[in-house]
């Protein structure tokens, strides 16, 4: 990352915006925005969402508005039909370069990482939408990794309950298998479904993905790697199958507190219903309510957010750094 010998302090990898206007930004490998500056490279692409779509789209606690899609995602929006398109052209190249005649392109995967509560199933919807409204009109599916967890029943066999989110909370091969059908242009590849509702995955339950244009693919673990056995039978990592990538970044305090407020409207809404897994939290009183959100907060998804998922931002083409509200106030992009 620190892109070679150099005489200064190693650039950091933090997006702080005092540190990467200065120096560190030279040795960087990303190139540093405002949200204002970023705006400016939506250029003439047209906003295709209304504000009642965007409602829709948006989850719970998540106040993106059309302003917000026309500050920061429509140049992401145009930035993605860039680097679809080169990756076509590419392809066109590459099929010459064998002398092949053609089989279709494959899927352009476009992986989204970063913390529990952090809002990333609004970024993917929204992209989603977005994606599919450009004027070559792309089929685009949107796969989340939950659905790659392992049955609670294994989680508690495993002693791992208190683990959900944890690398070791997944079934990685299950992972690797969906992509790669995925990326060698098969048919009708089957993903498992989770249910926030019982807090475990849908037995036989699935989504099929049918050769879309693009893929997105989203969740806390997508650009984690492992150690990388010396036998020579080292397995691949999921982001290996990512054409691009995104991390949603913020400050470790404001994702706690989005994660609590969360919880707690939760507590008014889906944990009513007698069948969530959670309806003994809509029953608690507030205080003690609060103690049991702050505890899975610290015991688990802050601890998941250390270990596993913010050390993987380094790895993302694009980060997407927010400030209270949700509201995106930096961007870096990985140089090319
Ligand atoms: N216990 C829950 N019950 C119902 N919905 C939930 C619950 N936990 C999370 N969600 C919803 O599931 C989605 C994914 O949440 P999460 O994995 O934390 O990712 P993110 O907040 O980054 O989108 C969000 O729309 C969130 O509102
Ligand atoms: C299901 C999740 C692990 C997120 O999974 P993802 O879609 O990112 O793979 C997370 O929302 C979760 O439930 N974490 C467990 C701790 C908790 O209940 O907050």
């Amino acid at each position: 990352m620190s892109g070679g010998a150099v005489d200064t302090d190693p650039p950091g990898s933090g997006l702080a915006l005092a540190e990467t206007l200065t120096q560190a930004e030279k040795y960087s490998p990303y190139r540093f925005f405002s949200a204002d500056d970023w705006a400016q490279f939506r250029a003439d692409t047209p906003l295709t969402l209304d504000e009642e779509e965007v409602r829709r789209l948006r989850s719970l606690n998540d106040p993106i508005d059309l302003n917000e899609i026309r500050r920061i995602y429509l140049s992401l929006s145009r930035l993605l039909s860039a680097h679809v398109e080169a990756s076509q052209l590419l392809f066109r190249q590459r099929q010459a370069f064998f002398n092949a005649d053609g089989t279709g392109k494959t899927p352009y995967i476009i992986g989204i990482a970063g913390s529990v509560a952090v809002g990333k199933s609004t970024t993917a919807r929204v992209l989603k939408e977005l994606l599919a409204r450009w004027p070559s009109t792309p089929k685009v599916d949107l796969v989340t990794t939950d659905g790659f967890l392992l049955s609670n029943a294994v989680l508690r066999r495993e002693g791992l309950m208190e683990r959900k989110g944890f690398p070791e909370s997944y079934d990685v091969g299950a992972l690797l298998r969906f992509l790669s059908s995925i990326k060698s242009g098969q048919r009708n590849v089957r993903a498992p479904l989770y249910s926030h509702m019982t807090y475990d995955v849908l037995p036989d339950a699935f989504v099929e993905v049918d050769r879309p244009d693009i893929l997105i693919f989203e969740g806390i673990n997508v650009l984690q790697t492992r150690d990388i056995p010396r036998d020579g039978k080292a397995v691949p990592f999921v982001s290996d199958f990512f054409d691009f990538s995104i991390y949603i970044d913020a400050d470790e305090r404001l994702i706690h507190r989005w994660y609590i407020e969360r919880f707690m409207r939760l507590r008014q809404t889906a944990f009513r219903d007698p069948e969530a897994f959670f309806h003994k939290f809509a029953k608690v009183t507030e205080e003690e309510a609060l103690a049991i959100a702050e505890g899975l907060w610290r015991e688990i998804n802050l601890k998941n957010l250390q270990d596993n998922i913010l050390p993987t931002r380094p790895r993302a083409d694009l980060i997407l750094r927010k400030g209270a509200n949700h509201f995106i106030e930096e961007v870096a992009l990985r140089k090319i």
